[in-house]
């Protein structure tokens, strides 16, 4: 290769890479797997090092991420202009970096061979190894102990302001005991597995685009507009590492680094372990790859750092990341098979799914022989047909996915995907919402097996002993029809069934028994209602507190209710207003399953102490009696241990007192919004008419 081509495809590489960030860290919406991505990047990186001059620090090899919007944008080179910001640029203290990767041992070898010339020292080194959780960056900013703001990675020197929506994450700490004046925490914020299949499960229900893995949702989720979105999400944080007051907290090594987070409050959920050696860096890697799926988060890799931190100074940082540390990334593997066929599953709620069958191939130690096609709109974006040749791996080593179709191996023979007219299950014409494609008969088998284990399962009314063996076998003798003949089951209906014993019969009528008083939440979770998920639920009951005044909600009483848009409602209130659905709760109550709401949210403030000033819309007795009512402190005084100053009109002199402290402040607005986030319901004042 001469210079000339080098050059040549070095431009081509950038492009590609820049307009592949640009969709990846802007978007949340990638095109291409992490695997093509590296790749791409890794022949940027090789072709620099075998031509020096081709090296520039404007190459995606020498940057961290993107720039965060309300930056000049632009991924060809030239700006398209300023797009409008959601969020407030910020500039970190110290600079945020990415990790240069491995992926095979030999790689982990070469970096330690690395170390040792820039080190003048003989190696194995002390590492510590960590989970590299597969989510975005964040950087927490306090100053005297106090959670001033908090960030997106960006590009490394300039991220987007996301306080109020790391708030909604319980476990992040607000004020610090004994730590630096002057402290950057950074760690990563991630969207736990079962997490992003439930929102992607609600994303197909409402027909819209789902999310292409935690890391995206993750992202998405994090820089939403509105933080009561971010609230309902589920999303989780985990720290690693200081910016800003490493020097001064005195620490030797990255393991006690870690200890040291977790004695100041803050969540090291991500597993750690020491190491000696590229070897033994292997062991580690060896057996946590094993573990991998057992994880609650996605990990892509493992990261190894250099134990001993004096030797984090000697090294420094490249312009993209720090020598002294590296991601030994887990395989991905990619196959590619054949769309053989689409079949369509029936759901609980009666919502159709398309599901793939591929010509079996083997990924990442087992065989991958069905694949979601989720609905409609994902159809519609992957643009696939009957026959195509696609590109398969496991999301995160173990959800199957379709990363694109390989159009180029078209023959022509391909088929377009239909929709069936009829439900799969039961012959009854399907009805289309949008994009999304129900069966509305309420008889429907598919719904009655999938209303059964939905309505015992643990976040609904927890029947453990009703496995689906079970269910499947009380269906067929026609035992039960819906999740009211449940509490009509006899002993002897049981004995026998699936090798039921005497013993276990007992035990599954007692926790038949005990679902009866999970309350109104978790009933109305149960039953499945459409589009209506855990957090939905918990809202639901809050407003309405009993099932006989939801059962009479209208329209308008449903819009109101936190995270309910207009679709949503229309939902539910054609099931509420459905016989069959009515029936059902009729049989329930009858039976003497719990119809109200538990009262919730006595500790939804514990721990934090609050002071008023100024004039409020409420008589500040109340406010006060309020912020009790859920587990607060209110004092008169504002003092470091303030948690916030709640403004009202002309505020006193506890506002400069405030400032001065650092102590943050919220309007009466923000104060009933961060209630809501954490009670699901904007407070009810009970003097209130
Ligand atoms: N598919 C695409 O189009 C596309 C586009 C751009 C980037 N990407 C993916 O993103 C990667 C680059 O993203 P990146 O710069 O965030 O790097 P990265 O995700 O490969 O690794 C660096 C990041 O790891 C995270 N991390 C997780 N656990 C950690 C721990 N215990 N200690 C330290 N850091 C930890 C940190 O956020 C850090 O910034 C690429 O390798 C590629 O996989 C994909
Ligand atoms: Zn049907």
């Amino acid at each position: 290769m001469t210079l000339e081509e080098a050059r040549r495809r070095a431009n081509e590489l950038r492009d590609l890479i820049r307009y592949h960030n640009y969709r990846y860290y802007v978007l949340d919406a990638p095109e291409i797997s992490d695997a093509e991505y590296d790749r791409l990047l890794r022949e940027l990186e090789e072709l620099e090092e075998r031509f020096p001059e081709l090296k520039s620090p404007d190459s995606p090899t020498a940057q961290v991420g993107a720039r965060p919007l309300g930056q000049p944008l632009g991924y060809l080179g030239q700006p398209l202009g300023y797009l409008e910001a959601t969020f407030r640029p910020l500039r970190h203290p110290t600079r945020m970096y990415s990790l240069d990767n491995a992926f095979t041992l030999e790689e982990v070898r070469a970096f330690e061979e690395r170390l040792e010339r820039a080190l003048g020292r003989k190696g194995p080194f002390a590492y510590a190894v960590e989970h590299k959780v597969d989510g975005l960056s964040v950087n927490l900013y306090y100053e005297e102990g106090i959670l001033v703001w908090g960030a997106t990675r960006g590009d490394g020197e300039t991220g987007e302001e996301v306080t109020q929506n790391l708030l909604t994450i319980p476990t992040i700490p607000r004020r610090l005991k004994g730590v630096p004046e002057r402290l950057e925490v950074r760690g990563e914020v991630y969207m736990p597995l079962e997490a992003f299949l439930r929102l992607n499960e609600e994303l197909e229900e409402k027909g819209e685009k789902v999310f292409k893995n935690p890391r995206n949702a993750a992202a998405g989720s994090l820089r939403q507009k509105d933080p009561r979105i971010t609230a309902g999400r589920g999303l989780r944080a985990t720290f690693y590492a200081l910016g800003l007051g490493l020097e001064e907290s005195g620490l030797r090594t990255q393991l006690d680094l870690l200890h040291w987070l977790k004695e100041k409050g803050f969540p090291v959920e991500h597993g750690f372990a020491r190491a000696y050696g590229a070897e033994g860096v292997e062991g580690v890697y060896q057996s946590w790859l094993r573990e991998r799926r057992s994880l609650s988060f996605e990990a892509d890799g493992v990261v190894v750092k250099l134990d001993e931190l004096s030797l984090w100074r000697e090294l420094g940082y490249t312009a993209r990341a720090p020598r002294f540390a590296i991601a030994y990334k887990f395989p991905a593997e990619e196959k590619e098979t054949q769309l053989l066929d689409v079949v369509f599953q029936v759901g609980r709620t009666g919502r159709v799914t398309p599901v793939g069958l591929l010509r079996p191939v083997f990924i990442e130690g087992s065989e991958v022989a069905r694949v979601t096609l989720h609905n409609e709109s994902y159809l519609e974006e992957l643009d696939v047909r009957v026959g195509d040749w696609v590109l398969v791996h496991k999301a995160g080593g173990v959800i199957p996915e379709v990363l694109r179709v390989l159009k180029e191996r078209r023959t022509g023979e391909e088929k377009p995907i239909l929709w069936p007219e009829a439900c799969p299950e039961c012959g009854h014409r399907l009805v289309k919402e949008g994009k999304v494609h129900r069966c509305p008969n309420p008889l429907c088998p598919a719904k009655r097996f999938e209303a059964l284990r939905h309505y015992a399962s643990r976040k609904a009314m927890d029947i453990g002993g009703l496995g689906e063996k079970l269910i499947e076998k009380l269906l067929e003798r026609g035992l039960v029809k819906d999740v009211a003949d449940l509490y009509r089951l006899k002993e002897e209906d049981l004995l026998g069934l699936e090798r039921m014993g005497e013993k276990s019969a007992q035990n599954l009528l007692r926790q038949i028994e005990e679902s009866k008083g999970r309350g109104l939440e978790r009933l109305l979770y149960a039953l499945g209602l459409p589009g209506v998920g855990e957090v939905l639920a918990r809202n639901l009951a809050a407003r309405f507190r009993t099932m006989d005044r939801l059962l009479e909600a209208s329209l308008e009483e449903l819009l109101e209710v936190e995270e309910v848009g207009e679709l949503t409602a229309k939902g539910i209130l054609e099931t509420l207003r459905n016989p069959a659905f009515r029936d059902l709760v009729r049989r329930l109550k009858e039976a003497g399953v719990e119809m109200e709401a538990k009262e919730r949210g006595g500790e939804a403030l514990k721990g934090l102490t609050f002071v008023l000033t100024g004039e409020l819309s409420r008589p500040r007795e109340e406010v006060k009696a309020l912020l009790r009512r859920l587990g607060a402190k209110v004092t008169d005084a504002v003092s470091r241990k303030t948690g916030y100053l709640v403004v009202g009109e002309a505020p006193g002199s506890k506002l400069e007192k405030a400032r001065a402290l650092g102590v943050p402040t919220l309007t009466e607005e923000e104060l009933y919004r961060l209630i809501a986030e954490r009670t699901g319901k904007r407070p009810e004042f009970p003097s209130a008419s």
